[in-house]
Protein backbone atom coordinates (compact mmCIF):
# COMPACT_ATOMS: atom_id res chain seq x y z
CA UNK A 1 0.00 0.00 0.00
CA UNK A 2 1.12 3.24 -1.04
CA UNK A 3 1.42 5.58 2.22
CA UNK A 4 1.57 9.27 1.48
CA UNK A 5 2.52 11.78 3.94
CA UNK A 6 -0.71 14.01 5.66
CA UNK A 7 1.78 16.60 5.03
CA UNK A 8 1.60 15.98 1.23
CA UNK A 9 -1.60 15.71 1.10
CA UNK A 10 -2.65 18.32 2.79
CA UNK A 11 -0.70 21.29 0.86
CA UNK A 12 -1.63 19.67 -2.57
CA UNK A 13 -5.78 20.01 -1.28
CA UNK A 14 -4.92 23.49 -0.37
CA UNK A 15 -3.35 24.40 -3.49
CA UNK A 16 -6.28 22.55 -5.26
CA UNK A 17 -8.70 24.86 -3.27
CA UNK A 18 -7.28 28.04 -3.48
CA UNK A 19 -6.36 28.03 -6.88
CA UNK A 20 -9.51 26.26 -8.16
CA UNK A 21 -6.73 23.49 -9.98
CA UNK A 22 -9.27 20.69 -10.21
CA UNK A 23 -13.66 20.80 -10.39
CA UNK A 24 -15.90 18.92 -11.15
CA UNK A 25 -16.25 17.05 -14.34
CA UNK A 26 -12.19 17.93 -15.04
CA UNK A 27 -10.18 15.44 -17.41
CA UNK A 28 -7.12 15.46 -16.25
CA UNK A 29 -3.52 14.77 -18.30
CA UNK A 30 -0.63 14.55 -15.81
CA UNK A 31 2.55 14.27 -17.23
CA UNK A 32 4.13 10.98 -15.43
CA UNK A 33 7.47 10.75 -16.30
CA UNK A 34 8.61 7.96 -13.66
CA UNK A 35 10.55 10.41 -11.73
CA UNK A 36 9.57 10.99 -7.53
CA UNK A 37 7.92 14.46 -8.83
CA UNK A 38 5.47 13.08 -11.29
CA UNK A 39 5.47 9.76 -9.15
CA UNK A 40 4.31 11.41 -6.26
CA UNK A 41 1.76 13.84 -8.30
CA UNK A 42 0.22 10.77 -9.82
CA UNK A 43 -0.78 8.92 -6.62
CA UNK A 44 -1.70 12.63 -5.11
CA UNK A 45 -4.29 12.44 -7.31
CA UNK A 46 -5.10 9.31 -6.58
CA UNK A 47 -5.83 9.81 -3.19
CA UNK A 48 -7.62 13.79 -3.79
CA UNK A 49 -9.74 11.78 -6.51
CA UNK A 50 -11.05 9.39 -3.03
CA UNK A 51 -11.37 12.11 -0.54
CA UNK A 52 -12.81 15.12 -2.86
CA UNK A 53 -16.58 15.70 -2.74
CA UNK A 54 -16.47 16.33 -6.65
CA UNK A 55 -15.32 13.72 -9.42
CA UNK A 56 -12.41 13.87 -11.86
CA UNK A 57 -11.00 11.93 -14.27
CA UNK A 58 -6.88 11.83 -15.04
CA UNK A 59 -4.66 9.85 -16.68
CA UNK A 60 -0.95 9.11 -16.86
CA UNK A 61 1.03 9.82 -19.74
CA UNK A 62 4.87 9.02 -20.45
CA UNK A 63 6.53 10.74 -23.73
CA UNK A 64 9.63 8.41 -24.76
CA UNK A 65 12.09 10.13 -26.92
CA UNK A 66 13.04 7.61 -29.02
CA UNK A 67 15.98 6.40 -26.87
CA UNK A 68 14.87 2.74 -26.33
CA UNK A 69 13.71 3.78 -23.13
CA UNK A 70 12.48 1.12 -20.88
CA UNK A 71 9.20 2.45 -19.33
CA UNK A 72 6.98 -1.20 -19.37
CA UNK A 73 7.83 -0.55 -15.26
CA UNK A 74 5.93 2.64 -15.38
CA UNK A 75 2.51 1.02 -17.20
CA UNK A 76 2.99 -1.87 -14.56
CA UNK A 77 3.15 0.48 -11.66
CA UNK A 78 0.20 1.89 -12.49
CA UNK A 79 -1.86 -0.93 -13.74
CA UNK A 80 -0.83 -2.21 -9.96
CA UNK A 81 -2.24 1.40 -8.31
CA UNK A 82 -5.39 1.93 -10.48
CA UNK A 83 -4.43 4.65 -12.38
CA UNK A 84 -4.86 4.73 -16.39
CA UNK A 85 -1.77 5.35 -17.81
CA UNK A 86 -0.35 5.40 -21.85
CA UNK A 87 2.75 5.62 -23.31
CA UNK A 88 3.17 7.90 -26.05
CA UNK A 89 6.29 7.05 -28.08
CA UNK A 90 8.11 9.85 -30.01
CA UNK A 91 11.34 10.62 -32.14
CA UNK A 92 12.23 13.54 -30.22
CA UNK A 93 16.11 12.46 -29.69
CA UNK A 94 16.24 12.07 -32.98
CA UNK A 95 14.91 15.66 -33.92
CA UNK A 96 17.08 17.05 -31.57
CA UNK A 97 20.27 16.39 -33.65
CA UNK A 98 18.98 18.43 -36.53
CA UNK A 99 16.70 20.81 -34.74
CA UNK A 100 18.26 22.26 -31.89
CA UNK A 101 18.28 26.09 -31.98
CA UNK A 102 22.15 27.55 -31.10
CA UNK A 103 22.55 28.53 -27.34
CA UNK A 104 19.22 26.97 -26.28
CA UNK A 105 19.60 24.14 -23.76
CA UNK A 106 19.24 20.71 -24.74
CA UNK A 107 16.98 20.22 -21.88
CA UNK A 108 14.47 22.73 -22.63
CA UNK A 109 14.17 21.78 -26.11
CA UNK A 110 13.30 18.55 -24.48
CA UNK A 111 11.12 20.18 -22.28
CA UNK A 112 9.69 21.94 -25.15
CA UNK A 113 8.72 19.10 -27.36
CA UNK A 114 7.24 16.75 -25.15
CA UNK A 115 5.27 19.73 -23.53
CA UNK A 116 3.91 19.56 -27.69
CA UNK A 117 3.41 16.10 -27.11
CA UNK A 118 1.22 16.13 -23.70
CA UNK A 119 -0.46 18.89 -25.45
CA UNK A 120 -1.71 16.96 -28.58
CA UNK A 121 -2.70 13.66 -26.20
CA UNK A 122 -4.77 15.68 -24.07
CA UNK A 123 -6.58 17.72 -27.04
CA UNK A 124 -6.81 14.31 -28.86
CA UNK A 125 -8.46 12.67 -26.19
CA UNK A 126 -10.36 15.34 -24.95
CA UNK A 127 -8.57 16.55 -21.89
CA UNK A 128 -9.06 20.24 -20.16
CA UNK A 129 -6.39 19.98 -18.04
CA UNK A 130 -2.43 18.71 -17.51
CA UNK A 131 -0.93 18.37 -14.43
CA UNK A 132 2.91 18.64 -13.94
CA UNK A 133 4.93 17.58 -10.88
CA UNK A 134 6.86 20.74 -10.61
CA UNK A 135 6.97 22.33 -6.46
CA UNK A 136 8.22 24.76 -4.97
CA UNK A 137 12.25 24.02 -5.15
CA UNK A 138 11.85 24.31 -8.93
CA UNK A 139 10.12 27.42 -9.14
CA UNK A 140 12.24 28.93 -7.20
CA UNK A 141 15.17 27.85 -8.92
CA UNK A 142 13.26 28.59 -11.83
CA UNK A 143 13.10 32.26 -10.74
CA UNK A 144 16.59 32.69 -9.98
CA UNK A 145 17.75 31.37 -13.17
CA UNK A 146 16.41 33.81 -15.17
CA UNK A 147 16.70 36.44 -12.63
CA UNK A 148 21.09 35.99 -12.65
CA UNK A 149 21.45 34.33 -16.75
CA UNK A 150 18.49 35.33 -18.37
CA UNK A 151 17.28 39.18 -17.33
CA UNK A 152 13.74 38.15 -16.60
CA UNK A 153 11.49 37.99 -13.59
CA UNK A 154 9.58 35.24 -13.69
CA UNK A 155 8.51 31.76 -12.14
CA UNK A 156 5.84 29.04 -12.33
CA UNK A 157 2.22 29.42 -11.88
CA UNK A 158 0.24 27.06 -9.99
CA UNK A 159 -1.94 27.10 -12.81
CA UNK A 160 -1.96 29.00 -16.67
CA UNK A 161 -3.89 28.68 -19.73
CA UNK A 162 -2.10 27.73 -22.46
CA UNK A 163 -3.15 28.98 -25.99
CA UNK A 164 -4.70 26.36 -27.23
CA UNK A 165 -7.10 26.81 -24.27
CA UNK A 166 -6.17 24.07 -22.16
CA UNK A 167 -5.24 24.37 -18.26
CA UNK A 168 -2.00 23.32 -16.99
CA UNK A 169 -1.90 22.92 -13.37
CA UNK A 170 0.94 22.60 -10.67
CA UNK A 171 -0.75 20.74 -8.22
CA UNK A 172 2.45 20.05 -6.10
CA UNK A 173 4.11 23.87 -6.68
CA UNK A 174 3.99 24.28 -2.23
CA UNK A 175 5.44 20.97 -2.22
CA UNK A 176 9.26 20.82 -1.26
CA UNK A 177 11.77 18.55 -3.27
CA UNK A 178 12.78 16.31 -0.44
CA UNK A 179 9.27 15.86 0.97
CA UNK A 180 8.81 14.08 -2.67
CA UNK A 181 12.09 12.14 -2.61
CA UNK A 182 10.93 11.26 1.22
CA UNK A 183 7.81 10.28 -0.77
CA UNK A 184 9.37 7.83 -3.19
CA UNK A 185 12.24 6.27 -0.63
CA UNK A 186 9.42 5.73 2.31
CA UNK A 187 7.21 3.63 -0.02
CA UNK A 188 10.45 2.16 -1.79
CA UNK A 189 9.28 2.73 -4.92
CA UNK A 190 11.72 2.75 -7.85
CA UNK A 191 12.26 6.06 -9.65
CA UNK A 192 13.93 7.40 -12.68
CA UNK A 193 17.15 9.78 -11.18
CA UNK A 194 16.73 13.74 -11.75
CA UNK A 195 19.31 13.40 -14.28
CA UNK A 196 17.54 11.75 -17.26
CA UNK A 197 17.25 14.85 -19.12
CA UNK A 198 17.80 13.10 -23.12
CA UNK A 199 19.80 15.83 -23.40
CA UNK A 200 22.68 15.31 -21.15
CA UNK A 201 23.56 12.45 -23.81
CA UNK A 202 24.65 15.09 -26.21
CA UNK A 203 28.47 16.83 -26.06
CA UNK A 204 26.54 20.38 -25.26
CA UNK A 205 25.81 22.85 -23.25
CA UNK A 206 24.79 21.79 -19.45
CA UNK A 207 22.62 22.71 -17.72
CA UNK A 208 24.87 24.67 -15.42
CA UNK A 209 22.48 27.76 -14.60
CA UNK A 210 20.39 25.25 -12.60
CA UNK A 211 22.82 23.37 -10.59
CA UNK A 212 24.52 26.51 -9.79
CA UNK A 213 21.02 28.21 -8.39
CA UNK A 214 20.54 24.87 -6.78
CA UNK A 215 23.50 25.07 -4.60
CA UNK A 216 23.22 28.45 -3.99
CA UNK A 217 19.83 27.98 -2.53
CA UNK A 218 20.98 25.28 -0.50
CA UNK A 219 23.98 27.15 1.24
CA UNK A 220 21.32 29.97 1.94
CA UNK A 221 18.83 27.53 3.73
CA UNK A 222 21.42 25.95 5.55
CA UNK A 223 21.86 29.25 7.04
CA UNK A 224 18.38 30.16 6.86
CA UNK A 225 15.86 27.55 7.49
CA UNK A 226 13.32 29.90 6.50
CA UNK A 227 14.14 30.87 3.23
CA UNK A 228 11.51 29.45 1.36
CA UNK A 229 8.96 30.13 3.95
CA UNK A 230 9.98 33.98 2.91
CA UNK A 231 10.41 33.48 -0.75
CA UNK A 232 6.97 31.91 -1.12
CA UNK A 233 5.34 35.08 0.91
CA UNK A 234 7.67 37.12 -1.82
CA UNK A 235 5.62 35.29 -4.44
CA UNK A 236 2.52 36.27 -3.00
CA UNK A 237 3.52 39.98 -2.54
CA UNK A 238 4.91 41.67 -5.49
CA UNK A 239 5.65 45.32 -5.38
CA UNK A 240 5.95 46.52 -9.22
CA UNK A 241 6.44 50.04 -8.56
CA UNK A 242 9.30 49.36 -6.57
CA UNK A 243 11.36 47.93 -10.23
CA UNK A 244 12.93 49.98 -12.99
CA UNK A 245 9.42 49.48 -15.43
CA UNK A 246 8.29 53.07 -16.50
CA UNK A 247 4.92 52.17 -16.62
CA UNK A 248 4.78 50.93 -13.29
CA UNK A 249 6.18 53.63 -11.32
CA UNK A 250 4.16 55.22 -8.83
CA UNK A 251 6.49 58.32 -9.14
CA UNK A 252 5.64 59.33 -5.37
CA UNK A 253 7.42 57.14 -3.05
CA UNK A 254 6.20 58.21 0.32
CA UNK A 255 9.24 56.28 2.41
CA UNK A 256 11.96 56.00 -0.08
CA UNK A 257 13.83 52.83 1.81
CA UNK A 258 17.36 53.86 0.49
CA UNK A 259 17.54 57.24 1.78
N1 LIG B 1 8.91 11.86 -20.26
C1 LIG B 1 7.89 12.50 -19.70
N2 LIG B 1 6.63 12.11 -19.98
C2 LIG B 1 5.58 12.77 -19.44
N3 LIG B 1 5.69 13.82 -18.61
C3 LIG B 1 6.92 14.22 -18.30
C4 LIG B 1 8.09 13.59 -18.82
N4 LIG B 1 9.17 14.22 -18.32
C5 LIG B 1 8.70 15.20 -17.53
N5 LIG B 1 7.36 15.22 -17.50
C6 LIG B 1 6.47 16.13 -16.74
O1 LIG B 1 7.08 17.42 -16.67
C7 LIG B 1 7.36 17.75 -15.30
C8 LIG B 1 8.63 18.54 -15.23
O2 LIG B 1 9.66 17.81 -15.85
P1 LIG B 1 11.16 17.89 -15.35
O3 LIG B 1 12.01 17.04 -16.23
O4 LIG B 1 11.49 19.31 -15.10
O5 LIG B 1 10.87 17.15 -14.02
P2 LIG B 1 11.62 16.51 -12.86
O6 LIG B 1 11.90 17.61 -11.87
O7 LIG B 1 12.72 15.59 -13.27
O8 LIG B 1 10.29 15.71 -12.39
P3 LIG B 1 10.01 14.20 -12.30
O9 LIG B 1 10.66 13.81 -11.01
O10 LIG B 1 8.54 14.05 -12.30
O11 LIG B 1 10.66 13.60 -13.54
C9 LIG B 1 7.40 16.39 -14.59
O12 LIG B 1 7.14 16.51 -13.21
C10 LIG B 1 6.31 15.64 -15.30
O13 LIG B 1 5.02 16.04 -14.85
Amino acid sequence: MIELSKKISKLVGKTNAEYSLIKEGDRVLVGFSGGKDSTTLIHALKRLQSVAPYNFEFKAVTVTYGMGEQVQFLADHCKEHGIDHEIVDTEIFELAGEKIRKNSSFCSFFSRMRRGYLYSTALEQGYNKVALGHHLDDAMESFFMNFFYNGTMRSMPPVYKAENGLEVIRPLIFCRERQLRAFADSNEISVIGDEACPGLRFDVKMPYARAKTKELLAQLEEDNPQIFVSMKAAFNNIQLSTFFTNDELDRIDPIDEEA
